[in-house]
């Protein structure tokens, strides 16, 4: 026809090379490619390059438009995500929203503690996406843990439909929803932001309260720990990271009745209603402190953690002996904190801040217990020389000072239960002690007869009366046999422990073991035993790293022994 280009196979029209010659040799080359596969496809290039330019023009129009309409006609509200109700939010959303969407189509997948710990990062648990291996007893550590992606997500709640958007520094861009939070140091920080439309905050804050309520309900019976490693997490930007634990009772610690039963009952007060308004009455900080004191592996931090999971709040602990922790960093976990929760600082003696000359050089506990005991230690560049082994020293960073004004300065939260333990108070500065700072001193101390019965019955008697071998009455007597052979006062609870678990719920074998056990460990000091027993439940092999990288895992172990234990 006349007038119309005429196209030869394989050859591209000649107005077509005019137009891409002027434009782009890439768009030249792509017409070529068609006009090859099919020829008269030529014209289709030039629609789809407009389409491009028109994609490229209208989508800021768009987004402008849209976060116009979102500014204009909904409500707002962001949250950091270090504060604890941004994770209720993230764990409803991931549960009730990403888990139960049958189209959900990414996952991200974990296993072992690596997928719990990924899991409690994510929004904790998953009731559609943790996955059992078939034909396996059930073990957490069989657990193959499905894990969301968290983005954007629109939702509705009965008939309102609300936004959910996480922004920040550490969110990858596509997933910006709002604008970020910055923090007093300008820092941007991780938040997320709920939207709703209207122009009220109370959907929204009836929403917060409802994923609340429903992480209360879904995680009764466990406890949240939350730890420091010094620095923050480089994905969330949190300050804190966190695991969830089986609550830990408070009938499985053996200590005096008497001193337990005080220091429920006072905590217990502390967070009535009553008392709240007898601090704001008097104008007195609600704030409340304990020092727990005695050996190593007298269940200071285990009762720590049983009174968390009792007064139904989390565990906050802090490890200055790591020395990784600086004044600044310390204050900004103490502002951190949610209003309600146990704070833990432990072996607080152990890195140096009594002594009162600021950024002391002690030598930290974990770095102690390297050393022969009794080999003389010498230091030299920054390296303590303990027999043959040259032990890098750790500098402790937080100076007496910062330690005060991160706990009670004026710029401190309140709410707090803060709970100091130290295997040495005399060397205690005052001033950290003194009362308002602390408010009750408890000693923890070595197993009397009625404690090494209690344990006696709790680690060996339950299990041998469930398997009907013994009745009830046979287990009083074996129990009272058993304290009447340990001298009382002398052995700590965790050394105790050790030697009942080994005997895995026979007391045949317990009472068998026990006179030679007791002749040999009532000479050693506690860590010694332990050390001991250790050598005969060999923990996994921990890669050799630095001590900043070993610290986390040894300084929180004994607690999750003891969450354990229970
Ligand atoms: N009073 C106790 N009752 C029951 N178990 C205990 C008690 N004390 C210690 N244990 C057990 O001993 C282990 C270590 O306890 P824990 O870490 O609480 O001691 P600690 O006093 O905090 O020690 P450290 O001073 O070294 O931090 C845990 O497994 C715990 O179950």
């Amino acid at each position: 026809m006349a007038g119309e280009p005429v196209t030869t196979p394989g050859l591209v029209p000649s107005h077509l090379k005019r137009a891409t010659a002027d434009a782009n040799p890439l768009i030249e080359v792509i017409q070529r490619f068609l006009a090859h596969v099919q020829p008269g496809s030529g014209a289709n290039i030039e629609r789809i390059v407009a389409l491009v330019a028109l994609y490229k023009v209208v989508s800021p129009v768009w987004r402008y438009a849209k976060d116009l309409f979102l500014r204009s006609l909904t409500s707002r509200i962001s949250i950091p995500e270090y504060d604890p109700v941004a994770q209720d939010i993230i764990q409803w959303v991931s549960a009730e929203v990403i888990n139960k969407n049958p189209l959900s189509t990414s996952a991200t997948v974990m296993t072992g503690d690596m997928g719990r710990f990924g899991a409690d990062m994510y929004g904790g648990y998953f009731p559609g996406g943790r996955l059992q291996i078939r034909g396996q007893p059930k073990r957490q550590s069989d657990e193959v843990n499905c894990l969301p992606p968290v983005g954007k997500k629109f939702f509705w709640v009965g008939f309102r439909p609300f936004l959910f958007a996480r922004t920040g520094a550490a969110i990858s861009s596509k997933h910006h929803g709002g604008r970020a939070l910055i923090d007093y140091q300008g820092t941007q920080q991780n938040s997320v932001v709920l939207f709703t439309p209207g122009w009220s905050l109370h959907p929204l804050m009836e929403f917060v309260k409802h994923c609340h309520d429903y992480k209360l309900v879904n995680r009764a019976g466990t406890t949240n720990i939350y730890f420091s490693s010094g620095k923050m997490d480089a994905y969330s930007g949190h300050l804190w990271s966190t695991v969830v634990k089986a609550r830990r009772k408070l009938d499985t610690i053996d200590m005096d009745d008497a001193s337990k039963a005080e220091l429920v009952s006072d905590a217990e007060y502390y967070y009535s209603e009553e008392s709240k308004k007898f601090f704001a009455d008097c104008g007195i900080p609600y704030r409340r402190g304990y020092l727990f004191y005695g050996p190593p592996g007298t269940g200071k931090t285990s009762f720590s953690a049983a009174l968390a999971g009792h007064l139904s709040c989390d565990l906050y602990l802090i490890n200055l002996a790591t020395g990784d922790v600086s004044d600044g960093y310390l204050h900004r976990l103490f502002l951190a904190l949610p209003r309600k929760c146990i704070v833990v600082i432990e072996d607080i003696d152990s890195c140096g801040i009594g002594r009162e000359q600021g950024p002391a050089s002690s030598e930290p506990k974990h770095l102690r217990k390297s050393s022969a005991p009794g080999a003389p230690s010498t230091v030299s560049n920054g390296l303590v020389f303990s027999g043959q082994t040259p032990v890098p020293q750790k500098r402790n960073m937080v100076t007496l000072s910062g330690l005060l004004n991160a706990i009670d300065g004026n710029a401190s939260a309140e709410g707090r239960l803060l709970i100091m333990t130290s295997n040495n108070p005399d060397i205690l500065d005052e001033a950290l002690t003194r009362p308002g700072r602390i408010d009750m001193k408890v000693c923890f101390g070595k197993m009397m007869a009625k404690a090494l019965r209690d344990i006696f019955k709790r680690l060996i008697g339950r299990a041998a009366i469930a398997s009907k071998k013994y009745t009830e009455y046979q287990i009083e007597e074996y129990a009272s046999e058993f304290s009447a052979k340990v001298p009382p006062d002398t052995f700590t609870p965790a050394q105790v422990q050790n030697f009942l678990q080994n005997c895995r719920g026979d007391p045949i074998k317990a009472m068998q073991g026990v006179d030679a056990w007791v002749k040999k460990t009532r000479n050693q000091a506690p860590e010694e035993a332990m050390k001991d027993s250790a050598s005969l439940n060999p923990p996994p092999a921990v890669a050799e790293v630095s001590p900043q990288h070993t610290v986390l895992p040894a300084a929180f172990e004994s607690l999750v022994t003891s969450l354990h234990a229970s």
